[in-house]
């Protein structure tokens, strides 16, 4: 009997009990609804959604260790910085520090005007009726009651029929309107999860949901929230967007109803798939801040925000502070957040590798030049200043990186403007060394780099003074250098830097010349100081440095001094002449 057919043979039971079979033959795949006339894939998304955070109730449920009320009211006041006006602080008929959570929020007047807190409840009355005490005395609050409506469900955990299921619902729905009635001071508004909703035939979950509509009766002033739950991620997110526009068309008083996505993650297309159904027509998001929630998690509300705000719309969520959000994040949940995390993981700004590192670094420099109207620049989706983030982090330098990156450090950290001729020789010697340490190079580390290998004057090759003259139209210098012996030399060229080449050479006895040189004005430190940069070949062998010095003709002589007494290390060079002072 082949392995196949002994696992056709075998119950779902058998399997299990056998560990470790990895048998994608005991699954099946989902069956997509056709929706022949779906309008969804031609919508743009062009506003942000009503906001709802369960950070407080869904991330905080699946904790190893839920947070205590100190905690939560550190997140509490994290969301409605960032700007959240509809929270769901908790499950407060489950604990007592979810009771006593909400029971701080009212008695200490800590809830703003313009937020409204939600409370999840099971469709049990006992459960209701603590929730309602919990609430006693709040200005405004959403009581969000739900039922599994599944076919799992159904038959494994409730062992009911459709129209039992059904019953639970309304039934919560009576008791939800029944208790609020008992606090006419408070403005309720009632909202249903058909819990599962992902797992439910699509025409009994509209059933179940316009049962309970009716019996809220929702009025213009007084809507009411079908949340529609992918409690479990099981479909791609298009099959998501089907099902969520064939509700907006079949519920009830669809006016008077606030469509409410709730997805999870566990495909990791719960972004994704919240998109889709926004473009199919919901209006409302339920997610926790960087995909807490079970397993998987729940809809990332970070990364949904961001992703709008990187197409022009605004979020109405404020992820200025983005390390402040981290921060508070993740010491209440005490999980890490991963550094490739979407928008704000440590590394998603960063280039480790050359041919990255240099379209951004000329991307940049392009969009700075031509002060674009909107943010184009290669491979930076957005500016992570926005974030609150530096630019540090977007070139950093190892083994993989390449000429242009190591360039953008020195530029960016030192304000040393390197000509472009001279970043491979730059980049040459720092890739060795991160080679060599097997590790990432730090801006300092690349600076002393830099220092030790072009800017440091090698010894005895230290410039003195100078005299410079004009005679027929050429410059005629005398050089004075700190060597053994201290030597004086003549010589003369078209400038200062030809006169002293051609000093060098007669006093060595060698041909040398200038192929490269380059000077500016540094970006950073003070006004004056300027950089030169020479490159020379001393009888056919390429030397290069460079000199930082408040006088030009001083950094342009010492560079080339610089790089002739580096080229002496491989060179021989012997005076020719005793030219000493
Ligand atoms: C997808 C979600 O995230 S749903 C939210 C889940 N969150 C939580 O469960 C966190 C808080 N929950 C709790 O602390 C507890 O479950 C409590 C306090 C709410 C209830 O506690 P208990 O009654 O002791 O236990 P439990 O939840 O297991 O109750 C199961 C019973 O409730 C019924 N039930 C479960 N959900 C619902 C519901 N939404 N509506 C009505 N009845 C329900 C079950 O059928 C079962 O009935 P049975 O006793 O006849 O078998
Ligand atoms: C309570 C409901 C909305 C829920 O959390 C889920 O279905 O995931
Ligand atoms: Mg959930």
């Amino acid at each position: 009997m082949s392995i196949s057919q002994a696992n056709d043979s075998k119950s779902v039971a058998q399997q299990m009990a056998e560990a470790g079979s990895f048998d994608h033959r005991k699954y099946k795949s989902y069956a997509p609804l056709a929706l022949r006339d779906r309008t969804w894939p031609d919508k743009q998304l062009t506003k942000a959604p009503i906001w709802c955070s369960v950070d407080l109730r869904d991330g905080n449920q699946a904790l190893i260790k839920p947070m205590t009320v100190e905690q939560k009211v550190r997140m509490f006041q994290l969301l409605v910085k960032l700007g959240f006006k509809q929270i769901e602080i908790g499950f407060p008929s489950a604990a007592q520090p979810e009771f006593e959570f909400a029971r701080k929020l009212i008695e200490e007047d800590l809830i703003p005007d313009d937020v409204t807190i939600q409370v999840l409840t099971q469709a049990r009355e006992h459960l209701i009726q603590k929730t309602y005490e919990a609430l006693d005395g709040v200005k405004k609050a959403i009581v969000h009651v739900y039922n599994s409506t599944s076919t799992v469900q159904r038959e494994q955990t409730f062992g009911m029929n459709k129209d039992e299921i059904a019953r639970i619902a309304v039934q919560g729905a009576q008791w939800v309107q029944d208790y609020a009635a008992k606090y006419p001071q408070t403005e309720w508004t009632f909202q249903y999860s058909p819990e599962s909703f992902t797992g439910t035939e699509v025409d009994y979950a509209i059933d179940v949901c316009n049962q309970v509509i009716e019996t809220w009766n929702p009025q213009a002033t007084k809507p009411v929230i079908i949340n529609l739950p992918a409690t479990v991620e099981m479909s791609t997110p298009n099959v998501f967007a089907d099902q969520i526009e064939y509700m907006c068309r079949g519920l009830a008083q669809r006016d008077h109803v606030i469509v409410s996505l709730h997805t999870h993650n566990d495909r990791g297309c719960g972004v994704a798939a919240t998109e889709l159904g926004l473009m199919a027509g919901a209006d409302r998001v339920e997610g926790a801040l960087l995909g807490n929630g079970e397993r998987t998690g729940n809809m990332d509300t970070v990364t949904l925000a961001m992703n709008l705000y990187s197409q022009g719309i605004d979020p109405e969520l404020d992820f200025s502070n983005v390390q402040e959000m981290i921060d508070v994040c993740t010491d209440v949940t005490d999980l890490p957040v991963h550094p490739r995390h979407p928008w704000v993981g440590e590394l998603v700004y960063t280039a480790f590798s050359g041919s990255h590192q240099d379209a951004i670094r000329k991307s940049l420099q392009y969009h700075n030049e031509k002060q674009l109207p909107h943010w184009e620049v290669a491979y930076l989706p957005i500016n992570p200043a926005d974030l609150g983030r530096d630019y540090e982090a977007v070139v950093r330098i190892n083994s993989q990186s390449g000429k242009g990156g190591v360039a953008h450090v020195l530029e960016r950290d030192h304000g040393i403007e390197l000509p472009k001729w001279m970043h491979g020789h730059v980049s040459k010697i720092v890739q060795k060394a991160a080679e060599d340490a097997g590790a990432e190079l730090r801006g300092p580390q690349i600076k002393k780099l830099f220092d030790e290998n072009f800017i440091e004057v090698p010894d005895g090759w230290d410039l003195r003074g100078y005299d410079l003259s004009n005679q027929d139209s050429q410059t005629v210098a005398t050089f004075r250098i700190e060597a053994a012996e201290p030597l004086e030399l003549k010589g003369r060229g078209q400038g200062a830097l030809e006169a002293l080449a051609d000093a060098l050479s007669q006093h060595y006895g060698v041909t040398m010349k200038v192929t490269q040189f380059d000077e500016h004005a540094l970006r950073q430190g003070t006004d004056s100081d300027a950089i030169a940069s020479v490159c020379v070949t001393v009888d056919g062998e390429e030397s290069v440095a460079a000199y930082i010095h408040e006088d030009t003709t001083t950094a342009n002589l010492q560079a080339l001094l610089s790089a002739v007494g580096r080229a002496a290390a491989r060179v021989n060079l012997t005076a020719r002449t005793a030219e000493t002072a």
